[in-house]
């Protein structure tokens, strides 16, 4: 993180956040970060759980004790805000966190975690400022945090074959291409010192064939040498890309809960600079660094004071363009951050387009579309404008250089001589060479500087620990024999949300059918995510014929579930891959045998293409009922030994829906349903319904009496 200080005076350096829900964590960043304690945002989410549903002000105070801030809440009028603790955290249009840094005149200096970081005068503050605030000071030693997390990008990648013979190759190709660098400009100066008093033309030929050679020789090798850097490129894009992939797809379901396709996205084309800088750098560090050295020496054989001025001007170049390093960060993030926030927005249009189609909201979507089109665009303006005014400042400071070296050499041509005409072009050609490549090593310095942003990016799915399904040891195939008990179970979807569960006991005998059902938000589909080992139990746990979930496996757990969730996945391929889900060896046998118990063969049959049509995108070729019914296969399709059906059924017709249940009863395996249907529920050997964060046990007998009396005339 760049040090903003200036003169010793400690300044709050803007924390954007990635995610909607992270300006709580996003302001306590920016506040630790004041205070001396570095952070970021990786090592925030990792430590303090935070929700899916963003902060309230308590618990941005509870999140900030945590981080030894004493934090207290204030009422404050608009000018009462003169009188708090700065920096302090204001609550904005009633659901978003800024800090506010300084209040000048009637000018306010505001970190918006979302928008940057203005000065916001009076009116606009007002408009904005609910009333509430927070102030915070640092309790020392109290912080429980875990350590700033660093990123290393060569921790992406876990295996890089090939990739040494091929370095080593650009190396040696890199090394010739110097030699012509290096031999050219005296080419120049034997030519023009020596040949042209003399008129020697014969010397002259030689000189020019010796060359054409040379010449031929550095282009084949130049050319050798991008072919080579592409390979390189693409062995260690496809590795990052892959491993990161990898990574992604072992993440908790927590961490996509939490974040929009968009943003994942964006995150996974930060490896596109990391991986070119990482490439080119390496080459470069070597090949210019060593370029610059040796040009450099030889500047200094022909003259120190003309020497001494070119790496006066190239240190000036280092320190403009380290000058503009923060301002082209920061104009960089937003305009990731807003490309990010527009196709997220982008994605979920096109996703939702039937009900914009149906609401007719297609205007109004567009309009807010349109919004974060414009700001994306906007920040691009800002990034290139900031880029232009470099360019113009480099092309006036090495065109000045030019002309001062040209004018300096020439002087001392004339007042001294000892300087020929050949050797001030060979000396201009060797600064220029000397320029170019410590201008790449300047320019690489800062590339890797700004890699820290992408770096950041990635470092999210990086630095996320996997699921707790992929630390397991050994990979156990132990079959349910007894038991599943679910035992003092409490569950929250994060320490600031409330308990869903609390204080869950249930004993599933093997081979038994239980039905779950209960109020809508009562926590039934969460009872279903814990015991298919999505979740994981904040108190109490799942034993597992006596063993508790981790010890048991609880990928051996998922080995032998089949699950039937709401929200299924479905994706692109034919009814019988979507059956088999992409099994390497799909059995069309059990493919079907699976459809007919399902209660889907029929209909698959009058189909064109049978079990090879395509379902199309998310299942949207089959009905709501066909698609629950291509679920129900797909899970029977495994032959598991536990089956959990959430809401399996909801779309069927009472006639389907019983030849399902009957077809599940012979299947004799371990059996959780979560419905509301009283076919289904009634089918159960036991029920169970939700209430208070508990599962109470009802009589069969009493739910159906109950449920006729409610609901029959
Ligand atoms: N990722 C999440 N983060 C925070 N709260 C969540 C999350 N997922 C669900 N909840 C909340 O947990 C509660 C229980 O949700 P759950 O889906 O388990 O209920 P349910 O009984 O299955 O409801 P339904 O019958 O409507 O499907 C709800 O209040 C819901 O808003």
């Amino acid at each position: 993180m760049l040090d903003l200080s200036i003169f010793g005076q400690k300044r709050v350096q803007l924390v954007k956040q990635t995610q909607i829900t992270e300006c709580g964590l996003a302001v306590l960043a920016m506040i630790s970060n004041f205070y001396g304690t570095k952070t970021n945002l990786a090592t925030l989410r990792q430590s303090l759980n935070p929700s899916l549903r963003g902060l309230s002000i308590k618990s941005l105070l509870q999140q900030g004790e945590k981080m030894g801030l004493q934090g207290r809440a204030v009422e404050s009028t608009f000018d009462g805000l003169k009188q708090m603790i700065l920096p302090a955290v204001l609550h904005w249009d009633l659901k978003h966190f800024v800090v506010l840094e300084r209040i000048k005149k009637n000018n306010y200096l505001i970190h918006d975690p979302a928008l940057g970081s203005r000065w916001l005068s009076e009116e606009t503050i007002a408009k904005h400022f609910t009333g509430v605030a927070a102030e915070f000071q640092p309790i020392p030693r109290q912080s429980t945090l875990k350590p700033k997390l660093n990123f290393r990008p060569w921790s992406l990648i876990r295996s890089i074959n090939g990739i040494w013979i091929s370095a080593a190759q650009v190396i040696l190709l890199s090394l010739v291409l110097q030699a012509y660098v290096l031999a050219s400009p005296f080419y120049m100066q034997v030519a023009v010192d020596t040949v042209l008093p003399s008129l020697d033309f014969n010397l002259l030929s030689t000189l020019a064939i010796g060359f054409v050679i040379f010449t031929t020789i550095q282009s084949i090798a130049l050319f050798l040498r991008s072919m080579i850097m592409l390979r390189i490129g693409a062995i260690l894009g496809i590795s990052i890309s892959a491993d990161t992939g990898f990574k992604l797809l072992r993440l908790p379901i927590t961490w996509f809960e939490k974040r929009h396709t968009g943003d994942i996205l964006s995150r996974f084309q930060s490896i596109g600079p990391i991986n070119q800088t990482l490439t080119e750098g390496a080459v470069i560090i070597i090949i210019d660094g060593l370029l610059a050295l040796t040009t450099v020496i030889l500047m200094f054989y022909y003259s120190t004071i003309l020497a001494m001025l070119s790496i006066a001007f190239m240190s000036l170049y280092f320190l403009i363009k380290y000058s503009f390093l923060y301002f082209e960060r920061n104009a960089t993030e937003d305009s990731i951050v807003d490309a990010a926030i527009e196709q997220t927005e982008m994605i979920e249009n096109v996703e939702g387009i039937q009900t914009l189609r149906v609401f007719g909201s297609e205007a109004g979507q567009h309009a807010s579309w349109l919004h974060k089109l414009t700001n994306s665009f906007n920040s691009n303006i800002i990034l290139q404008r900031i880029k232009n005014i470099q360019e113009a400042i480099y092309s006036l400071l090495f065109g000045l250089e030019n002309i001062v070296i040209i004018y300096l050499a020439i002087e001392i041509i004339l007042d001294a001589g000892g300087f020929s005409l050949g050797m001030l072009f060979a000396y201009t050609a060797y600064k220029n060479s000397f320029i170019n490549s410590s201008g790449r090593l300047v320019d690489q310095f800062v590339a890797y500087r700004m890699l820290t942003l992408h770096f950041d990016r990635v470092a999210d799915i990086a630095l996320t620990s996997e699921d707790e399904c992929f630390s397991e040891d050994d990979y156990q195939s132990e079959n349910l024999k007894e038991s599943i008990v679910l035992k003092d179970l409490y569950f929250r979807y994060s320490d600031y949300d409330p308990f869903i569960l609390a204080g869950i006991n249930l004993r599933i005998r093997k081979g038994e059918h239980i039905a779950i059902t209960g109020p809508s938000g009562g926590g039934k589909t969460t009872i279903a995510k814990l015991l298919l080992g999505l979740l994981e139990p904040t108190q109490g746990g799942i034993l597992i014929d006596g063993i508790i979930l981790k010890q048991f496996g609880i990928r051996n757990l998922q080995r032998q579930s089949g699950a039937v969730l709401q929200d299924g996945g479905f994706f692109h391929g034919s009814i019988a891959q979507s059956i088999a889900l992409f099994d390497e060896t799909l059995d069309m046998e059990r493919v079907e045998s699976a459809a007919l118990k399902a209660g889907l063969q029929d209909e698959v049959m009058k189909m064109p293409m049978k079990y090879f049509t395509p379902i199309g995108k998310f299942g949207s070729a089959l009905s709501g009922g066909q698609r629950q019914r291509l679920l129900i296969a797909r899970a029977i399709y495994r032959s598991p030994n536990i089956l959990i059906m959430d809401e399996a059924t909801s779309h069927l017709d009472y006639e389907t829906e019983r030849k399902i249940i009957h077809a599940i009863k012979e299947l004799k395996v371990t059996r959780i349903t979560i419905a509301h249907r009283i076919d289904t529920i009634m089918a159960a050997d036991r029920v169970f319904q939700t209430q208070a964060g508990r599962l109470v046990e009802v009589n069969k007998h009493e739910y159906m009496q109950n449920y006729l009396k409610n609901y029959t005339t």
